[in-house]
């Protein structure tokens, strides 16, 4: 039974609200204001209702970890106080290297896999993601970007076409502000889209250009202001984006590199230019950054190997590793 008022429900659907949440609703939970939760941070989260932003208040016993960006609660209307998380369409979680699971997003409905027509490009990974969508129960598009920077994109094309029977291939320029004409077909009322894929395939450039056509803020450095149960305004980074016609940019770190504890041996592999080198460097445990005698560094510095990979190597190696490191102080 749907309980929510009709003035309110346009407003809802827009939220991503459903029957299937609607129906989630029992009599006695009426007065409650379902919020959308937009961000989840170490001892606090906070969400979009049909009042604007809000900020949550945790109730008792109860940790920021059982909740994922994209789920619905139910919230008491003076303080925000959580009384119930209601039942998820799907769910996306990360395997954390201390053996754990973090949920990494709730209620998504199209699970966008940027990779680009170069180095990037990776058939064994891209199927990794397709299960980990498939594992979730979100339907997967593959955007392709960096077109233009290859001699011959077709080759991609055609290899990404071959990935999964059905799977929609859409070659984008994250920074032209067209992109989202050419995705539009997964957004519209309600609509959920997560990002995922590895550093420097132009994800964040993307969510720039789909969020800036919702609201014109700078999205990643941007932040929301929501006001707690005193009424005092804090500043929260959130992980929800409205985009222009409808629909929601779900970008989160959990999402972005949810295949992390996966992609270890894969960076071996793809970087097998610098990893072969590290085994000349004069340390075992040479971290190439400063260290003397760096047989990366030196190479670095005479043009052997392309700074740009490098600085994606390094990058994704430091990502790969604080991942793997066990989580302090929880249990
Ligand atoms: N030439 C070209 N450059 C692009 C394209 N898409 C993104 N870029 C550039 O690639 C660089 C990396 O893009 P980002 O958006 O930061 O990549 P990201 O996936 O968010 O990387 P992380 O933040 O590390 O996860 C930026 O300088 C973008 O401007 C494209 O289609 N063509
Ligand atoms: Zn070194």
């Amino acid at each position: 039974m749907a309980l929510i008022e009709p003035i309110h429900h346009a407003e809802l659907i827009g939220l991503g609200w459903s029957s299937f949440f609607g129906d989630q609703v029992g009599v006695e939970e009426a007065s409650l204001v379902p919020v959308r939760i937009a961000h989840v941070h170490r001892a606090r989260m906070s969400g979009q209702s049909i009042m604007g932003a809000v900020n949550l208040t945790l109730p008792a016993n109860s940790v920021t970890g059982d909740y994922a960006v994209g789920d619905f609660v139910l919230a008491e209307p003076g303080d925000f106080l959580v009384r119930r998380r209601l039942d998820r369409t799907s769910l996306l979680t990360r395997r954390m290297g201390d053996g754990s699971t973090q949920l990494s997003g709730a209620n998504i409905d199209t699970l966008f896999i940027v990779t680009s027509c170069n180095g990037d490009f990776n058939v064994p990974r891209l199927e990794r993601y397709l299960a980990m969508a498939g594992q979730a129960e979100i339907a997967p598009v593959l955007v392709l970007t960096k077109a233009d920077t290859a001699n011959d994109a077709a080759p991609f094309l055609a290899q990404a076409a071959d990935l999964a029977r059905d799977l929609p291939v859409v070659v984008v320029d994250p920074r032209r502000p067209d992109a989202l004409a050419k995705l539009q077909t997964w957004f519209g009322l309600g609509r959920t889209v997560a990002l995922t894929g590895s550093s420097g395939v132009g994800k964040s450039t993307l969510v720039n250009t789909l969020a800036a056509s919702g609201g014109g803020t700078a999205q990643l450095t941007g932040a929301i202001r929501a006001h707690d149960s005193t009424g005092r305004h804090t500043t929260t980074a959130r992980s929800l984006h409205p985009v222009e016609g409808g629909g929601w940019v779900l970008d989160s770190p959990g999402i972005r590199t949810v295949h992390l504890g996966d992609v270890a041996d894969g960076l071996d592999v793809v970087f097998a230019e610098i990893i072969e080198l590290a085994t000349q460097c004069k340390f075992s445990d040479c971290t190439h950054s400063h260290e003397p005698s760096c047989a990366v560094l030196s190479a670095l510095a005479r043009g052997g190997i392309d700074p740009e990979r490098f600085s994606r190597w390094r990058k994704l190696h430091d990502e790969n590793t604080a991942a793997r490191a066990p989580k302090r102080g929880r249990r």
